[in-house]
């Protein structure tokens, strides 16, 4: 199947959702709106509190007019219907939607800590600890790996699109790019620049192994602070991603090298499973350290 023929088939079923046309219960009323988190392409995201319960959420206010301009509105009904049947503790949950006449209101999960990239910035030295990295890369592994269970790729995995919660537990959000993985594998080129694995680069078919290429160099850059092919031009980076010319500082440990040289295989197929990332000892004997401590 194409991807427009997907996408149409992924809007039919929301048309038909349940709580799709009908006069549904939510509306903005249920929610006292408190402070602008942070603002998006297509609208603002405020913190938000439902009246009944107390209950703190973020909404997520996107604009239909701009959605429709910017031909966007079957990749955020798509996001809609994939991160709905999402539920991981990893995973920014989509608690419920409803629309009005101009706008399309998302109610998710609160991450008080905010995003990922920020707390990357900010750490000494503009990267994590070992520990802390193990720890993230265990659960964005396994977010990662709940998704493809669901048939569902990320497709665009990066600091900028992970949440932190007031626990400090990762969130993975951010589905804008996310796919049905059908059992055709895929061509389309999306994601982000430093982030493209390979074959997409060569615009080659590809599956869910994408998103393990993205964990390495996620890992990679929670480490060094940077992505493993940053440079100058586009064209250099997509040299550097098709040689996999990856170097790293001395002071990168050589259980953390292992693992990031097994996910940045130039081969999807030779690629470490999610599994085999949470149980690698590097991982494990870094992870267990955050646990002793908090
Ligand atoms: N659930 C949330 N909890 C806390 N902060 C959030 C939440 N969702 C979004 N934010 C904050 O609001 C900002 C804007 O989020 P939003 O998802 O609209 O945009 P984006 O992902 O940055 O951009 P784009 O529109 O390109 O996807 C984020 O950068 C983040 O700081």
């Amino acid at each position: 199947m194409t991807d427009l023929g997907d996408v149409l088939e992924l809007e039919n079923k929301i048309t038909n959702h349940e709580a799709f046309g009908k006069p549904y219960k939510w509306s903005p009323r249920d929610f006292e709106l408190g402070s602008a988190l942070g603002r998006g392409k297509f609208g603002t995201v405020h913190v938000a509190i439902e009246k009944k319960t107390g209950y703190m959420v973020a909404i997520k206010t996107l604009f239909k007019s701009q959605l429709v301009k910017s031909k966007c509105e079957r990749q955020v009904l798509r996001e809609i219907e994939i991160q709905s049947h999402l539920k991981h503790p990893n995973i920014l949950r989509l608690l419920t939607w409803f629309h009005d006449e101009r706008r399309i209101y998302l109610v998710v999960e609160f991450a008080a800590g905010g995003e990922l990239y920020k707390h990357l910035t900010s750490a000494p030295g503009g990267r994590f600890t070992e520990a802390k990295a193990a720890k993230y890369i265990y659960q964005v592994a396994d977010a990662v790996e709940y998704c493809h269970q669901r048939h569902v790729i990320h497709r665009d995995i990066k600091p900028e699109n992970i949440l932190v919660a007031f626990n400090g537990d990762l969130k993975l959000a951010d589905f804008g790019w996310s796919v049905h993985a059908p059992s055709e594998r895929r061509k389309t080129m999306c994601g982000t620049l430093d982030y493209l694995p390979p074959e997409m680069i060569r615009r080659e078919v590809y599956d869910v192994s994408v998103d393990h290429w993205c964990i390495g160099v996620l890992l990679y850059e929670f480490l060094v602070g940077k992505p493993p092919f940053e440079s100058e031009g586009q064209d250099k980076t997509y040299a550097r991603i098709l040689a996999v010319e990856v170097t790293y500082p001395e002071h990168i440990s050589e259980g953390a090298k292992d693992l990031i040289s097994k996910l940045l295989r130039y081969q999807s197929k030779e690629r470490l499973s999610l599994e085999a990332v949470k149980t690698h000892y590097w991982v494990q004997h870094n992870y267990e350290a955050v646990i002793n401590k908090e």
